[in-house]
């Protein structure tokens, strides 16, 4: 039985090909109204992972609850719920774009309340819907399958590398889009290797490797205690000593230009910064890029 209140529920997920787990015991849990990220290396086990979800390729063990439906025994009921967006999504390329939203509306067994809207939005005009989709850039074929994610109201988005091929004003749409599902209620099960990505727009996040779950948490804490690199431009110089203030290290000074790293409380930093002539100063904080790499214990 499945707690009231969890969108998706995974348990014990395994899926051989051959010999080889492309995914081997993977359990996770998302709450509804919860925006999760999905992270790991290429060959990692996410796609497959999205796919078992969706109902595309079938389990060799575990069990995959939506909504509280199997999604091996009520497939419809659970695609009905939910707007996906598969990785390398692929379209029919003789069918114009509204063709192939239309076909996968009727999949999708309810109205497409939003698709005129999400098409302004995304600036698809009339025109662009008419044309055949193998005559679609890469983006244009992208923002066709955001609105197909979505045009239906789902309570669930499965979105598998979503910005593909979109550009950054785009990216930045599809960021408020996500918002608004969140701020309606809605849950999102984000799978990117988009870090930054992954960072604006989930609060919990799972990093896969080789099929399992090395490490999950709330995505901020991920970071640990966050590293903040800052950089410190003087007009007069200040001798190298004159910086020792809790909280910096692996200070690198000629004494104009200081470089160093900072953690914790900035008040007594910004505090000894007001009494010094500043030209600049710059401070940014450690990614999850940094902490996903010490993870791997890649570059
Ligand atoms: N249909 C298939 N037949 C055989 N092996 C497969 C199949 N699909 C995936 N695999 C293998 O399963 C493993 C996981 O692949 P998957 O596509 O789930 O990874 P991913 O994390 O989504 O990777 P990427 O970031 O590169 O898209 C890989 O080793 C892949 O080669």
């Amino acid at each position: 039985m499945i707690p009231v209140g969890v969108a998706i529920e995974v348990v014990g997920l395994v899926k051989r090909y051959g010999d080889k787990p492309a995914v081997d015991g993977v359990s996770l849990s998302v709450a509804e109204g919860e925006a999760f990220g999905y992270v790991g290396p290429n060959g990692a086990g996410k796609t497959t992972t999205i796919r078992s979800m969706l109902g595309l390729v079938r389990p060799t063990a575990g069990t995959i609850w939506i909504l509280g439906r199997d999604v091996v025994t009520d497939l419809r009921a659970v695609l009905a719920e939910v707007g996906h967006l598969p990785g390398e999504f692929g379209l029919w390329p003789q069918l114009t774009g509204l063709e192939c939203l239309e076909y996968l509306g009727q999949l999708q067994q309810r109205p497409p309340v939003r698709r005129q809207e999400l098409c302004d939005r995304l600036e698809l005009s009339q025109g662009d819907l008419r044309r055949q989709v193998r005559l679609y850039s890469r983006g244009m074929r992208q923002k066709i399958g955001l609105v197909q994610a979505f045009q239906h109201e789902p309570r669930v988005l499965i979105l598998d590398e979503p910005t593909e091929g979109l550009d950054p004003v785009m990216k930045e749409r599809f960021v408020g889009l996500l918002d608004e599902h969140r701020r309606a209620g809605g849950t999102i099960f984000l799978s990117s290797h988009i870090l930054s990505e992954v960072e604006q727009t989930t609060e919990r996040v799972a990093v896969i490797k080789a099929g399992r779950i090395v490490a999950t948490g709330a995505t901020r804490d991920l970071t640990g205690e966050r590293v903040r690199h800052c950089t410190l431009v003087l007009k007069k110089p200040v001798a190298f000593g004159e910086f020792a203030i809790p909280g910096v290290s692996a200070l690198e000074s000629d004494g104009l230009l200081h470089r160093f790293e900072f953690r914790g409380d900035m008040e007594p930093l910004m505090r000894r910064l007001g009494t010094l002539a500043v030209q600049e100063f710059v401070c940014e904080p450690e990614h999850l890029a940094e902490t996903f790499f010490d993870i791997y214990g890649e570059p």
